[in-house]
């Protein structure tokens, strides 16, 4: 522990604002010298605009409040030296890119992180109202903010909740809706904070606005850029697991990361994309474009043949549940070019099994997971497998990234189990909690 101090005073020498734990304390290396942080930042009676992901509200309800918790170390850094908090998210997809318009629903707003922060910090926030347009969203930054701004500076709220970033016209344009909402948010502080690690996407609250305002990484992005780190440079054999269920968002990180894994292993939507680009199949589900994208994996794996084949799936006939009589194992060496399957749904628990999964996850010493197996909640039986494997090997650093993958991760039962013998997050445990993939592309 050091007493702070900031790089400008003005005098060649630092100034005191506060004590902060510097990274060797906890084990961590230092970050890139050219990333500001928020240790740098002077918060004294500052208003700070602190973008995070609290993209865990799905139909009006938190499924799983991971995402918040670990942007609270930022909020009481700020607060505890002296800044003041306006606080902004995303959630969900609300813009449809292609009608080109905006749904607000309050399926997806943000009341329900503001009465989870509440209760957990007992002070209020103060969630502002602002005009919705049907179809565009919310225009403009309403200049009746300046009354809680005012209330905020006098302590009479503890912090300023924005509503849904995505709901403001502003946020996903290229334009002059863009310019003009960055340079309303920016109004609107002194200094910004982005701990939105899991918000890979450049739009006008995590990227945009910086143009505007002196800008910092927050503690729980520093934290994630320390992990991604060792996905980075991994210790080999480096073994990667790519799933779920975003195809067309991962396809570009899926290329990056097979560049630098000794294996990789598919499941999920992802897997069928692959499997009907390999093996020109049809199966239920898959949007012909993809494939189309998952044609160049196919080929490159034919030389390095780094994936590894689950090879028992699990075909079901609806995605409304695992209904006896309604799914079965299915083996890829049966497949023929132009055979049409149901819904894949899973990855068969016995694909595990095989010498060649045995031997790659035993061996490695990076594993990377992304993602879940199957569709969930009921097709959690390969992941469960998966994750059983995976705990056999007791030497490996182990990171799990990916929003959907830590929530199902954790309501699955055999995740409990594990849980209960060796603590979460033990030493060779890692949490990438959020959304790796703009890190690993940008370092294509
Ligand atoms: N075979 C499948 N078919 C449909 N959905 C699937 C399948 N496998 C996994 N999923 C779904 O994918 C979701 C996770 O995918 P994704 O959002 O890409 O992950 P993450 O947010 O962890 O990166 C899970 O909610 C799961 O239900
Ligand atoms: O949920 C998120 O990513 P994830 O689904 O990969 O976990 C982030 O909040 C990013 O959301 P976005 O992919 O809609 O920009």
């Amino acid at each position: 522990m050091g007493p702070y101090l900031t790089p400008n005073d003005g005098n060649g020498n630092g100034m005191r604002v506060g004590y902060t734990v510097d990274d060797s304390e906890h084990g961590k290396e230092p970050l890139v010298a050219t990333l500001p942080l928020l240790q740098h930042a002077d918060l004294e009676d500052k208003v700070v605009l602190l973008r995070v992901d609290h993209n865990v509200v799905k139909k009006g309800k938190i499924l799983d409040q991971y995402r918040i918790d670990v942007t609270l170390a930022t909020m009481y850094n700020i607060i505890e030296r002296g800044g003041r908090l306006i606080i902004m998210t995303h959630v969900g997809r609300p813009y449809d890119k292609k009608t080109k318009t905006l749904t607000v629903k309050q399926d997806d707003a943000v009341d329900a992180v503001v009465g989870y922060l509440q209760r957990k910090l007992r002070i209020k926030f103060a969630v502002p109202k602002f005009h919705v347009f049907e179809k565009e969203g919310i225009h403009d930054i309403d200049t009746s903010i300046n009354w809680l701004i005012h209330d905020l500076r006098a302590r009479k709220i503890g912090g300023i909740y924005l509503p849904n970033t995505r709901w403001f016209a502003g946020e996903e344009d290229q334009g002059e809706k863009m310019e003009r909402l960055a340079v309303q948010l920016s109004g609107l502080a002194d200094v910004y904070v982005n701990d939105a690690f899991g918000s890979w996407q450049p739009h006008t609250s995590t990227y945009h606005v910086t143009k505007y305002l002196p800008s910092f990484a927050g503690l729980c992005m520093q934290d994630e850029l320390s992990n991604v780190r060792a996905v980075l440079e991994p210790k080999r054999p480096f073994v990667a697991i790519v799933a779920g269920a975003k195809y067309d968002t991962k396809i570009g990180p899926l290329t990056a990361i097979y560049k630098r894994v000794d294996h990789l292993i598919l499941g999920g939507l992802i897997y069928n994309t692959f499997l009907c680009a390999k093996y020109g199949v049809k199966i239920k589900g898959v949007q012909d474009s993809d494939i189309a994208l998952a044609k160049d994996l196919v080929e490159q794996d034919k030389t390095e043949k780094k994936i590894l084949e689950l090879p028992y799936l699990v075909e079901s006939d609806t995605l409304e549940g695992r209904i006896e009589g309604k799914f079965r194992t299915i083996h890829t060496k049966d497949f023929k070019p132009g055979q049409e399957f149901q819904f894949i749904t899973d990855v068969d628990p016995a694909s595990f099994d095989t010498p060649e999964l045995h031997e790659g996850l035993d061996s490695a010493k990076t594993i990377f997971v992304n993602a879940v197996m199957g569709l969930m909640p009921y097709f959690w039986h390969g992941t469960s497998k998966m994750d059983e494997t995976i705990d056999r090997n007791r030497t490996a650093q182990k990171f799990f990234g990916g929003g959907d993958t830590l929530q199902e991760f954790k309501r699955s039962v055999f995740l409990v189990l594990i849980f209960s013998t060796l603590p979460p997050f033990a030493s060779n445990w890692y949490c990438i909690s959020l959304c790796t993939w703009a890190l690993v592309v940008d370092s294509r």
